[in-house]
């Protein structure tokens, strides 16, 4: 299958520490892929080298066949990449509609003469954006709630508002950091058939950040994990689950035979 994001010798340093170290990392196109790997891995580094928050000291990132690493975030979005965070970062005093609107912008020909003179053109570019901001509210279920401040919106609600403005710019990949981190389990498994919803009705590709297993070996078409900035693995969830050197990077040295004990008490028992 054809790569929709491809990193090759991905290196980023900040003073003394590597926090991305030599990462090959191939994404193709319309799958879900995660990245996984214990607290300080360099997961979200990664990410911010992805969509160009950060500049690597090392490497490439190709997206679509263009190298973008030298590209800024605005040129990135614009090409295709979109992403949420970690954190919810919305606009907390602006509406669910306006924070919509905000994402849609990238996509927007108007210039600020435009939106100054009020020109025809400008008036209905807003008009559709609205309207593109209640489509977008509605297919991830928050219709209705448009007028609200996002940071009245509850939690799940909130997260599911960041989708909808990364959707708005119309990405063919988007990045999530950590999709269900505070979620609870029906959240959690609305957010997971979400999720594949946007890969399967809107062929987008899907690169996320989860600590939830559960979530992460049910919905990965492919897996990469790194410890310490190196990528130490990458497969299938089948494969990684009985990877030794994950397992290891996650229980520590001994991990990976401790596991392997428990694992045939438990078939021993059954
Ligand atoms: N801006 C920064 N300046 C200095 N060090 C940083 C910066 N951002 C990240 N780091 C360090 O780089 C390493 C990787 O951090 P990163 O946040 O990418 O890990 P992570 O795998 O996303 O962790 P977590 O799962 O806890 O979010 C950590 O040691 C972190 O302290």
């Amino acid at each position: 299958m054809q790569p929709i994001l491809e990193t090759h010798q991905l290196t980023k340093i900040f003073g003394g520490l590597t926090a991305v170290d030599s990462v090959d990392l191939t994404v193709p196109k319309e799958t879900i892929a995660s990245i996984i790997g214990p607290n300080g891995a360099g997961k979200t580094t990664f990410f911010n080298c992805t969509s160009g928050y950060y500049k690597p000291e090392k490497g490439e990132v190709i997206f679509d066949g263009k190298v973008i690493n030298r590209l800024s975030t605005d040129q990135i979005t614009h090409l295709g990449i979109s992403r949420t965070y970690q954190n919810i970062r919305l606009f907390a005093n602006m509406t669910a509609i306006e924070n919509v609107m905000i994402g849609h912008h990238c996509r927007l020909k108007s210039s600020w003469l435009d939106a100054v003179l009020h020109t025809p053109r400008f008036a209905r570019e807003e008009r559709e954006s609205i309207q593109e901001g209640r489509r977008l509210l509605k297919y991830v279920g928050l219709e209705g709630l448009g007028d609200n401040l996002a940071r009245n919106l509850p939690y799940g609600a909130q997260r599911r508002l960041e989708i909808a403005r990364a959707l708005a710019s119309e990405p063919k990949l988007l990045l999530l950091d950590e999709p269900t981190a505070g979620m609870n389990p029906q959240e959690t498994a609305e957010m997971t058939t979400f999720i594949r919803s946007l890969r399967d009705s809107l062929g987008i590709t899907i690169l996320l950040i989860e600590h939830d297993m559960n979530v992460v070996m049910g919905i990965s078409d492919q897996i990469s994990v790194l410890d310490f900035g190196t990528k130490i693995a990458e497969g299938t969830p089948k494969e990684i689950q009985s990877n030794p050197r994950v397992i290891e990077a996650y229980l520590g040295p001994g991990g990976a035979a401790l596991s392997e004990k428990f694992s045939r008490k438990k078939h021993h028992d059954a």
